[in-house]
């Protein structure tokens, strides 16, 4: 019998594919989240996967999945479900090698139809493919062998004061098993923070389990963390493990706290305190032993003092706080994030692109970056998608509403000549304001300034320390 798994955060997903699929005569299995998909390819074969392009667990998606299962079990296809059609997810998927790609909402036909086809294709391939006899002497070593990339690590170290204080936080506190609130601007890696912690505490080989409470709705939000029974409400056709029983033994991290209703604050406040949780319709207790880390980008504590978020629960989860620096604070990291998102990019686009202009790297420097990291990540793509092959990288592959922010001259006053400064003094102030009225002339590019002042970019860098001009 051909066996298929269905990955995908939505329960009734999940059971609407396995009675379809079923029925079919195929063997179903399914997962709710893409690191428990990844155990149980492990663990068994399938012929074929759907899965879901967003998944809970944030750090894995669809392509990710595609990607592993294509280096991992090569036999096995995959097809992606999406609710949200992007030409950059589509680039994505091709590069991951998925078999085929299909849009919520679909129908039952149009599934059966194409999990058909697909398995049909992948059997031709294989019977197509001669078998060798076996006596048959060993391949000798292809001559120019494929060289595989090792994939670019995805989390960045910074070298930031402001990085490294956050990294030494994270070391002391993933050894124990305190409760961690993560506090940080949004897009500032506080998720990216939690699967760190996890990573390097003890519960690193226990599952990790990613909830956006931000989605939940005031119906689903218990159901989604403790479970429910068959029947529990309307719509409940199948039983559901909730996210603290399927965290079991690992971390459950609740993203967006802040959301949660002041109910199901109360109902997690006990599960927290007791280790004890109840599906919704159920009358059984559960054991559980987790970890819980929490992030917002609200002022829990202000929420705590104007009344929508638990005192008792909000100092219950503080055992330990983390904040997160929005990038403008570690603007030393800059480089480094950028050099890498691009390698990163290049990688997704198998494409080698220019070198970043001086120009645009000094405008990304200014910017203030409201979106944080996310935001860097998603301009550098773009920057990369636009920019043609080995093309220099420049500002006009900004996008317009950055390019008013980035390019935009700092506003810098000249200093005021007071006639009472003594020589040394009165020459230092007009290299000031030299520097600065060229640094306005050619849009703060400091190469253009030291050619335009006939000097080198190692002395302009000297002398804007020396008078201490901050760009
Ligand atoms: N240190 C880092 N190195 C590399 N990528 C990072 C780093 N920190 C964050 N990112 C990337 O930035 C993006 C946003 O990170 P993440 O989702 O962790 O932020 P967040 O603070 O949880 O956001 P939100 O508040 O919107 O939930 C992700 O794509 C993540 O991979």
């Amino acid at each position: 019998m051909q066996s298929i798994l269905v990955i995908d955060d939505e329960i009734n997903i999940c059971t609407l594919l396995s009675t379809i699929l079923g029925k079919e005569g195929y063997h179903v299995e399914y997962s709710l989240s893409g690191a428990n998909a990844l155990k149980m390819m492990k663990e068994r074969s399938f012929d074929l996967v759907f899965c879901d392009y967003r998944l809970k667990d944030k750090e894995i998606d669809g392509s990710m999945i595609a990607r592993k299962v294509s280096e991992e079990h090569p036999s096995t296809s995959v097809i992606i479900m999406t609710g949200y059609p992007d030409v950059r997810i589509a680039i994505q998927l091709i590069k991951s090698g998925i078999s085929d790609y299909v849009s919520k909402p679909f129908n039952a036909g149009q599934l059966v139809l194409l999990a058909k086809k697909t398995l049909m294709r992948q059997q031709t391939a294989a019977a197509s493919t001669p078998s060798l006899p076996s006596n048959f002497p060993p391949a000798a070593p292809a001559p120019h062998p494929v060289v595989k990339k090792a994939p670019v690590n995805t989390f960045i170290y910074g070298d930031s004061r402001a990085s490294k204080d956050l990294h030494e936080q994270i070391r002391l506190i993933a050894s124990t098993d305190y409760s961690v609130i993560i506090m940080g601007e949004t897009g500032t890696g506080k998720e990216s923070v939690a699967h760190l912690i996890h990573s390097q505490s003890k519960r690193k080989d226990k599952p990790f389990i990613a909830i956006d409470c931000g989605c939940l709705s005031r119906e689903l939000g218990s159901s989604e963390l403790f479970g429910h029974e068959k029947g529990a409400f309307t719509g409940a056709i199948a039983a559901k493990t909730g996210a603290f029983v399927e965290a079991n033994g690992g971390t459950l991290f609740l993203d967006e706290i802040g959301n949660l209703t002041h109910d199901v604050q109360t109902t997690l406040l006990r599960a927290i305190q007791e280790r004890l949780v109840r599906a919704v319709g159920s009358t059984q207790e559960i054991r559980v032993d987790i970890r819980i880390i929490v992030a917002s980008n609200e002022d829990l504590q202000q929420n705590v003092l104007t009344g929508k978020f638990r005192e008792d629960l909000y100092y219950r989860l503080n055992e330990f706080t983390v904040n997160v620096p929005p990038l403008r604070e570690r603007q030393e990291d800059m480089p480094l994030f950028t050099q890498l998102f691009k390698q990163m990019v290049e990688q997704e686009l198998s494409k080698t692109c220019g070198d970043f202009q001086e120009e645009l790297l000094e405008a990304l420097y200014r910017y203030p970056w409201p979106g944080n990291i996310r935001e860097l990540k998603n301009v550098i793509r773009r920057l990369c998608l636009l920019a043609g092959s080995g093309e220099i990288i420049s500002c006009r592959h900004l996008p317009e509403e950055m390019q008013e922010k980035a390019l935009a001259p700092v506003a810098v006053q000249e200093a005021p000549f007071d006639h009472n400064v003594n020589l040394k003094e009165a020459s230092r102030l007009a290299e000031y304001n030299k520097i600065i009225s060229v640094l306005q002339k050619v849009r703060y590019n400091k190469s253009a300034a030291a050619r335009a002042m006939n000097i080198d970019r190692k002395t302009l860098y000297n002398k804007l320390q020396s008078l201490n001009i901050l760009l």
